[in-house]
């Protein structure tokens, strides 16, 4: 193994870019259409593979909502949320920050208590057996209405103890965040952290909506902020948080070859980037697999891949004193590794 790649899977991480229902394996899409009695349009694992060539953001989402088509119970929600997890246990991840996507199961008739209920189970069970912590954010869905998002946000009332943050996702050209503008000011008036995916696809204007109408905490994706330097400037001076997804980038067609993913720029810039996996499933690697391929694909140093797992953890909602933590360890390993 290269000393980076053992670099990569010695270093503490935190994963703050990840939808669960894109981390549904076919294998387990295929038990929980047995166990559940659904049909899905795919005989084999190899079907599920071809199927997943895709060419935009859109062809992706097209697949990505009948693959979810299968998660019916508490237990199916649980069992998706701890294959995750015991996932990228292995690849030495220590806090995850997840999205959900409830409209994709309120909308077919799913209780929101049973998404939430299975979910957070898994995140309590890892917690507990590995010690991986955990955020929770709840994506509303922004190829549908603002109504419906607010419809959302009030199922989630009850559940606000175990919900973080609000998210947007989803189709993102022709789905502006000025569209959220009211629904995001209600969940920053409840205490939620506010994340946005913007600039995958949109414009640079989107990212700037993102920031002054949603107030985002935190910045999904954001590749296409370097067409714009004064929003490159912005994001360097505020140190925004954002989580780059380059496996999820080559997948759908944001960028043509991983040699040309702009994460390094990113970094020389002063920009505080981050590596995930988005939907890992899907898109062929999880946060290691990421790390590894983009590291070899562009060249990352040592410096820069220690820079990114510090970030990681610099760019989640975790207290300050638990960042420090971590931050710590992080120095200890690289510490050892050179000893
Ligand atoms: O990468 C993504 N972009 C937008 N919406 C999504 N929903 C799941 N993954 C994604
Ligand atoms: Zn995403």
């Amino acid at each position: 193994m290269s000393s980076l790649h053992a670099l990569i899977e010695r270093l503490p991480k935190a994963e703050l870019h990840l939808h669960l229902e894109g981390s549904l394996e076919p294998e387990l899409m295929f038990e929980l259409a047995r166990r559940n009695g659904i049909e899905i349009p795919f005989a084999t694992v190899e079907d599920i593979h071809k199927a997943y060539d895709f060419s935009s953001l859109q062809d992706f989402l097209d697949i990505y909502y009948v693959g979810m088509n299968v998660l019916i119970t508490q237990a199916d929600f649980h069992d998706l949320t701890m294959a995750y997890l015991a996932r990228v246990h292995e690849d030495n991840v220590r806090h995850v920050e997840v999205f959900f996507d409830p409209q994709g199961h309120t909308d077919r008739g799913i209780a929101f208590a049973t998404v939430v209920n299975g979910i957070t189970s898994a995140l309590d069970a890892a917690e507990e057996k590995w010690g991986i912590t955990s955020k929770l954010i709840l994506c509303f869905l922004r190829h549908l209405s603002e109504e419906a998002a607010f419809e959302t946000l009030e199922m989630a009332a009850e559940h606000l103890d175990r919900i973080d943050g609000v998210g947007l996702d989803s189709s993102e050209l022709g789905h502006p965040p000025s569209k959220f503008r009211q629904v995001f000011a209600a969940a920053g008036t409840l205490g939620l952290m506010r994340v946005a995916h913007a600039g995958e696809e949109g414009p640079p204007e989107y990212i700037h909506e993102a920031l002054d109408m949603l107030e985002i905490d935190r910045l999904d994706h954001g590749n296409r902020a370097l067409e714009d330097g004064t929003l490159v400037a912005r994001l360097g001076r505020e140190q925004m948080t954002m989580t780059v997804c380059p496996l999820s980038n080559l997948r759908l067609c944001v960028i043509d070859r991983l040699e040309d993913h702009p994460l390094k720029t990113m970094l020389s810039l002063g920009l505080r980037a981050t590596i995930n996996s988005d939907d890992p499933a899907y898109f062929g690697g999880y946060i290691n697999e990421n790390f590894r391929r983009t590291a070899d694909a562009i060249g990352l140093t040592e410096a820069e891949i220690i820079e990114l797992a510090k970030n990681s953890f610099r760019g989640s909602f975790l207290e300050p004193a638990e960042i420090e933590a971590h931050l710590a360890e992080i120095d200890a390993v690289v510490a050892e590794a050179s000893t």
